[in-house]
């Protein structure tokens, strides 16, 4: 075989404290569900993401990791320690890794945030359960909601309420499946802050799954990204954003165009690889260019710059504008490509 998406194993070069070596689980023997002869090294005290298109086995990955599921074949290791399997026992709270998704905890919508959060405590030592509430609720900065009922919050302050608890017992590992879905913009941008203090302070690990690029990028230490079960690229997200090797990694972390050699023609480039993908930021209208031969097709606005969709020759190109208001739909522009991405058809 001539090329193989099969990536290099990460290297171990920092503390270690989950690792799963050549893990398969599928469902129901079915080969294409699950994950396949996976290996993943998780470094203690930093943010590992998960990332990759819907069905690929993120979920998988972190029910392994957790001790949820059980593989087929493969082991994993806690601490370098074969992981006890936890199965339906999983109780969020008792555990050293713990697991905060969408519909993991069983919260009571009539009780208030500190029953809540309280009571995965032993209720023996009154004092102790009084000082870890207190603590883990002002680490969230909701302890102001503590008498309200849970069923009443919004959204966002019921995730904080979730992962107070889920921080009640000092987890070593904290897992995130999808934890900012239902979160506004803003909220999420406070939360995915507290959670790195949280990390930084506490040196808790973290393990995320998320779909947000935005998110992903400006959260993780390492990007793990998986396709159709398998591991196919990992590194940081400054290496990923800038130089993936695969057009599936650009096309779920960068907002994006993706020609093939013969459109890529239209925009001036040679390419022998089958594929090019141009990022939006590295289109810039040039002013000074002759013959104008792109038509702005749409304007959108999104804050503070625009997203510009010009098009020539049928050929499509998203580019963002940041002089906002110059450019209006049917105007003719000139634009320079300031970089480009090339990867094999086949990738
Ligand atoms: N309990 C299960 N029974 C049967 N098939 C399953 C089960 N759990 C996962 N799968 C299958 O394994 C594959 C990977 O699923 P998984 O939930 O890990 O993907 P994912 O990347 O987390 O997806 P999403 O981003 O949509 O949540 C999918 O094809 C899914 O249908």
């Amino acid at each position: 075989m001539f090329f193989t998406t099969t990536p290099e194993p990460q290297t171990a070069n920092s503390e270690l404290i989950l690792e799963t070596i050549s893990v398969t689980k599928n469902f129901f023997g079915d080969k294409s569900s699950g994950v396949n002869n996976i290996t993943v090294f998780v470094p203690k005290g930093k943010i590992t993401a998960i990332v990759g298109e819907s069905g690929s086995g993120k979920t998988t990955l972190l029910k392994l990791l957790a001790g949820m599921i059980k593989p087929d074949s493969g082991d994993v290791f806690f601490h370098g320690q074969p992981l006890p399997q936890r199965g339906a026992a999983f109780k969020a709270t008792h555990a050293v890794i713990t697991m905060v998704s969408q519909d993991s905890q069983e919260m009571d919508a009539s009780a208030n945030v500190w029953k809540n959060v309280s009571n995965g405590l032993p209720t023996e030592d009154r004092n102790y359960q009084i000082q870890k509430t207190t603590q883990a609720l002002n680490l969230l900065g909701i302890f102001h909601l503590r008498d309200q009922p849970f069923g009443k919050l919004s959204g966002g302050e019921k995730q904080r309420v979730t992962i107070a608890k889920a921080l009640i017992n000092r987890p070593e590992v904290l897992m995130l499946d999808e934890p900012f879905n239902q979160v506004d913009a803003n909220y999420r941008e406070g939360l995915q802050h507290d959670i790195r203090q949280i990390v930084n302070e506490w040196g808790v690990t973290v393990i995320l799954v998320s779909h947000d690029p935005a998110e992903l990028l400006s959260m993780a230490d390492e990007l793990i990204v998986i396709k159709e079960g398998e591991i196919v690229e990992h590194g940081s997200p400054q290496e990923l954003y800038h130089s993936p090797k695969l057009l599936y990694t650009s096309k779920i972390l960068v907002a994006s165009t993706e020609l093939t050699a013969a459109q890529a023609e239209v925009c001036g480039i040679a390419s022998k690889r089958g594929s090019v993908v141009i990022y939006a930021e590295n289109i810039r209208v040039d002013v000074m260019g002759m013959g104008k031969k792109w038509i702005v097709k749409q304007v959108l606005f999104k804050g503070f710059y625009e997203e510009l969709i010009i098009e020539r020759q049928e050929v499509s190109l998203r580019m963002f504008n940041y002089a906002r208001g110059k450019y209006s739909v049917g105007d003719k522009v000139s634009i320079s490509i300031k970089k480009f991405h090339e990867f094999g058809k086949w990738l």
